[in-house]
């Protein structure tokens, strides 16, 4: 079953047409990276899927249940942690979280429990001090267990790691991946990486659209290629197999950095055996050949290209 679905969402800023007809399903259970490069129109989906933001045209659907602007039904269903998250600085995190309980009716009891849970999940159990002396990872942290305060059966995170640091990004991931064991996960991020590492499904916003989506395999399996990388022990080496001309119709592409250089194609069992054929015939001798697996990244710049 799929938690949240879009159909044919439009979205414009006076002549800016920002979101183009976009149809999207994330399904229950899923860690859902949705990547889009900065401006893509990320947030807004977001604010769209929250109500907070009217679509032109299209539909939303959160738990089967239609999503009406300017309503918070839906919402019930939704934890949400905005890109900056803001707090009362003064306040201590037992202190926020409980403000946050009794605002949304939870009983004293129930408050000091999740509080005392969500706390302990984040990694802030203890964390004495006021959350205005908090790095940025820490708010980040706060933030998401502000947002599970509710039990949300989908959390949308936008942009929850671009901010921080290696160490912060890594905190943030590993509770992401921990609350998706019970919770749908939904994130937006320009950082391939953190989606390789811990989604199970992802999608690429282009140009107002979803350009690719489906599970990390699928997609690597649709739209993937390999990629060959060859060292060359000397540059006269590396010119030497530049003026071999018969591998380049199967390529897609080449990259040269230094004395490497790396094919890619849609056919590589095809390369391996010319490439194999070629560097007998001329005597080069690669210090390495090694295949390397389609990645995200590579993925994505072909597609917004
Ligand atoms: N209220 C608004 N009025 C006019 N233009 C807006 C408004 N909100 C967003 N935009 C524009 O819409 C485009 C998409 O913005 P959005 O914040 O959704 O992108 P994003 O993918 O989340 O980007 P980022 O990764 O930089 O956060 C941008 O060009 C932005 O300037």
């Amino acid at each position: 079953m799929n938690i949240l679905t879009i159909q044919n969402l439009s979205k414009s800023f006076g002549k800016q047409k920002i979101i183009d007809n976009l149809n999207l399903s994330v399904p229950e259970r899923s860690i859902f990276g949705f990547i889009g490069k900065n401006g893509a129109g990320k947030t807004t989906t977001m604010k769209m899927v929250l109500g907070l933001l009217q679509p032109d045209k299209g539909e939303i659907h959160v738990c089967n249940e239609p999503v009406c602007f300017g309503q918070t039904r839906t919402n019930q269903y939704i934890g949400y942690l905005p890109d900056v998250p803001e707090f009362y600085n003064y306040m201590t995190p037992i202190q926020y979280l409980k403000l946050c309980g009794e605002v949304i009716g939870l009983s004293k009891t129930e408050i000091s429990k999740r509080s005392d849970e969500l706390l302990s999940l984040v990694g802030l159990n203890g964390a004495a001090k006021q959350i205005g002396g908090f790095s940025r990872g820490m708010k980040q942290r706060l933030g998401i267990a502000q947002a599970l305060l509710t039990q949300p059966k989908l959390l949308i995170c936008d942009e929850p790691t671009s901010a921080l640091d290696p160490v912060g990004r890594k905190e943030i991931l590993d509770i992401l991946y921990k609350i998706s064991k019970t919770t749908t996960v939904l994130f937006s991020t320009h950082i391939l990486s953190d989606v390789e590492r811990i989604c199970d499904h992802a999608a690429f916003l282009n140009e107002g659209k979803i350009a690719v989506t489906g599970t990390l395999a699928e997609i690597k399996a649709l739209h993937g290629h390999d990629s060959l990388l060859l060292e060359f022990s000397a540059d006269q080496d590396l010119l030497l197999f530049k003026k071999q001309k018969s591998i380049e119709p199967m390529l897609l592409h080449s990259e040269e950095n230094n004395r490497e250089l790396i094919l890619h194609s849609r056919d590589m069992v095809s390369v391996q055996k010319l490439l194999f054929r070629v560097l007998a015939e001329t005597g080069i001798c690669p210090v390495k050949i090694e295949l390397m697996e389609p990645s995200l990244e590579s993925l994505f710049l072909e597609v917004v290209r």
